[in-house]
């Protein structure tokens, strides 16, 4: 027994040391270079700073938010960093018909899709919930809705690139913290609709990657209300 577990850990050991080397070579600034990615709410915080990371790789960059000339700035800088293109789409995600047409912009000019990065979130309020029931469906549109109208639009030409989905979530989407009534909901909702979709996927062996992201507090040195 002795013998067969130091010739495995022999194995594994040479195993992972071929796999530092093969990473390190390809460095991990390469990963998305050339891919074609949508970023939604790239206007401001962690979407402006995704689009400027995947702008350093190389990668073919569509972003989206409701600003103009928040996303003009963006674009800009991104073609600095070394994006291989960048262009941006100005709309509400409120609007299913704006979120579909975000998709269809990047097979209109980018010839196909390989990751959508789903992560704009619409503005709420932190503290007790109000009883606003209007203001919970506004946020679920904006925030969980228009999530399912661009992955729909955009599943055939992710099947086409075997690519993956983002989704931006938060541990308010994974415990109920005090305070974020309707954003938690919307967060919740996310977890339910791709977990789900996740299990389709590996059953119907559809090559789509669904990542959730679960962040905490990050300060983006902007805001005090959702
Ligand atoms: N910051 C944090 O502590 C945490 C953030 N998260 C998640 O990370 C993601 C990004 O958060 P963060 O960067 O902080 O958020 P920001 O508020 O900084 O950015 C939100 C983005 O969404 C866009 N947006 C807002 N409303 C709409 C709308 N109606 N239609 C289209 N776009 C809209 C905004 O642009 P514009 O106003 O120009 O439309 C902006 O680009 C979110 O999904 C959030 O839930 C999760 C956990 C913690
Ligand atoms: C307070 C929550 C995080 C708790 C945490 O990180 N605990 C530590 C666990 S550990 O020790 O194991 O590491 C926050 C998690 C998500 C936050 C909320 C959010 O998702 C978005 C909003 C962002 C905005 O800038 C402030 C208000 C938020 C609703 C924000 C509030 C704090 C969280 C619930």
């Amino acid at each position: 027994v002795l013998k067969v577990n130091l010739s495995l850990r022999k194995n594994i050991k040479s195993h992972l040391s071929v796999l530092h080397r093969n990473c390190t070579e390809l460095g991990p600034n390469h990963m998305l270079k050339g891919k074609r990615v949508i970023v939604t709410g790239a206007s401001t915080g962690i979407g402006e700073q995704m689009a400027y990371h995947l702008a350093r790789m190389g990668s073919h960059i569509l972003i989206t938010a409701r600003t103009e000339a928040k996303l003009q700035k963006v674009v800009e800088r991104c073609l600095e960093l070394g994006a291989a293109s960048a262009r941006y789409v100005s709309g509400t995600m409120e609007d299913m018909a704006f979120a579909e047409h975000v998709v269809k912009e990047a097979e209109a000019s980018l010839g196909g899709l390989d990751m959508l990065i789903l992560n704009h979130v619409g503005t709420s309020y932190f503290g007790y919930f109000d009883g606003d029931v209007g203001h919970v469906r506004k946020l679920l549109e904006i925030n969980f809705l228009s999530y399912v109208a661009m992955t729909v639009s955009a599943l055939p030409m992710l099947k086409e690139s075997e690519g993956s989905i983002v989704v931006v979530s938060s541990m308010a989407g994974k415990v109920g913290f005090p305070f974020t009534v309707p954003y938690s909901a919307t967060k919740f909702a996310l977890d339910g609709f791709f977990s789900s979709l996740r299990q389709e996927f590996s059953i119907q062996s559809v090559n789509v990657s669904i990542t959730l992201c679960i962040l905490g507090f990050i300060d983006t040195g902007k805001r005090s209300a959702v």
